[in-house]
């Protein structure tokens, strides 16, 4: 074999790696004793001998079989019957039936493959036949098996691999320290919605919002406290999103940016007047802030109708504008143009 052939071949299982597993259903002993000798010298075929129509069920379900060999005609019940059962069994469905009949009748035999049967044998068949065939039939079972579980595996693992790649991706949107979602997703989202504002012809806003002081802060209570004031921060300022359009994201540094649209002027104002308020409300101790002795928030908002000849990086420049404005004016306030 080439390794071109090698490499696109199905996967087998070595010959030495077969386990047989023989099922004879049968009520006759005379006829158990007579395949368990025509399999003497077969040793990697294993034979179950089975008297009990009423048990076969459950004797399959134990023992595993790779191939059925079952009998037509036994007291109580048919070997179709139980050819039957074998077929709705989930354990058993695929298992391959070899029926052993007494006749060559056409129409038993139609039967029986339209019954889910896979060979047909008549009693007594030459011990060389019956081996090629169990042979034959185990292989066919056993490679579908190793199919089937290779099937599974690969589905397993391409569904962990679709969900590794949401993950990273999620992850490549997400701010680390504050779980806010980044500036690289920021610029994607606001040239997402300045297009469709634009389209709309809506007001698309965003507020720019700068923790004040926070060089004082970090000198005085160290730089980790400060990561937890934006941590602290990030949730307060993404609270205050609610709807499904906003976008709270961590801008750099100490400065965050909402994105709200569509939203007026006013209401961009009230907006920020609230996340304001809600970090004064949270009462974080500042003792080094030369407006208050919490930490406050300056907020600088604008709010613009996309035009042709305008980007979305203009209404970001006008929030910052107003933002400079707003630490002008004293900090911890609010200003917003329109
Ligand atoms: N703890 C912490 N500090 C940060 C982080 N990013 C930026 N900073 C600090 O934020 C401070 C910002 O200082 P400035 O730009 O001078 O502004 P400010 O002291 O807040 O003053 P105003 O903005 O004018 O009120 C700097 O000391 C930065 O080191 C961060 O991720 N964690």
């Amino acid at each position: 074999m080439t390794a071109r052939e090698d490499a696109v071949s199905p996967p087998t299982i070595a010959r030495d790696d077969y386990k047989i597993m023989v099922l004879l259903v049968d009520d006759q002993p005379i006829i158990g004793e007579a395949i368990r000798r025509a399999l003497i010298g077969q040793p990697d075929i294993h034979f179950h001998f089975n008297p009990d129509p009423f048990e076969a069920l459950s004797v399959a379900e134990q023992v595993k079989p790779t191939v059925i060999l079952q009998d037509l005609v036994m007291p109580g019940v048919t070997g179709l019957a139980l050819l039957t059962q074998y077929r709705s069994s989930p354990t058993l469905k695929g298992v391959p039936v070899i029926v052993l009949s007494t006749t060559e009748e056409p129409a038993v035999k139609s039967e029986a493959f339209s019954l889910g049967a896979n060979d047909y044998l008549v009693k007594l068949p030459d011990s060389i036949e019956l081996v090629a065939r169990i042979r034959h039939h185990s292989r066919a079972y056993l490679n579908q098996i190793q199919r089937d579980e290779a099937y599974r595996a690969l589905h397993e693992s391409q569904r962990q691999l679709v969900e590794k790649n949401l993950e990273l991706e999620r992850l490549t949107h997400v701010d680390g320290l504050t779980g806010l979602s980044n500036r690289r997703y920021l610029d994607e989202f606001m040239e997402i919605q300045w297009r469709r504002s634009r389209r709309k012809g809506e007001p698309l806003s965003v507020l720019m919002i700068d923790v004040d002081d926070f060089k004082r802060y970090n000198d005085h209570y160290g730089h980790l406290a400060g990561d937890e004031v934006l941590k602290k921060l990030a949730n307060i300022i993404q609270d205050s999103c609610r709807r499904p359009t906003d976008l709270a994201a961590r801008f750099g540094g100490e400065e965050f940016a909402v994105v709200l649209s569509p939203s007026s002027p006013d209401e961009t104002r009230v907006m920020g007047e609230k996340i304001r308020a809600e970090v004064e409300r949270a009462a974080l101790p500042h003792r080094e802030s030369s407006v208050a002795t919490i930490v406050t928030v300056s907020v600088g908002g604008a709010s613009q109708i996309p035009t042709a000849d305008s980007s979305f990086p203009s209404v970001i420049q006008a929030a910052d504008e107003s933002l400079y404005d707003a630490k002008r004016g004293g900090r911890n306030r609010v200003i917003v143009r329109g």
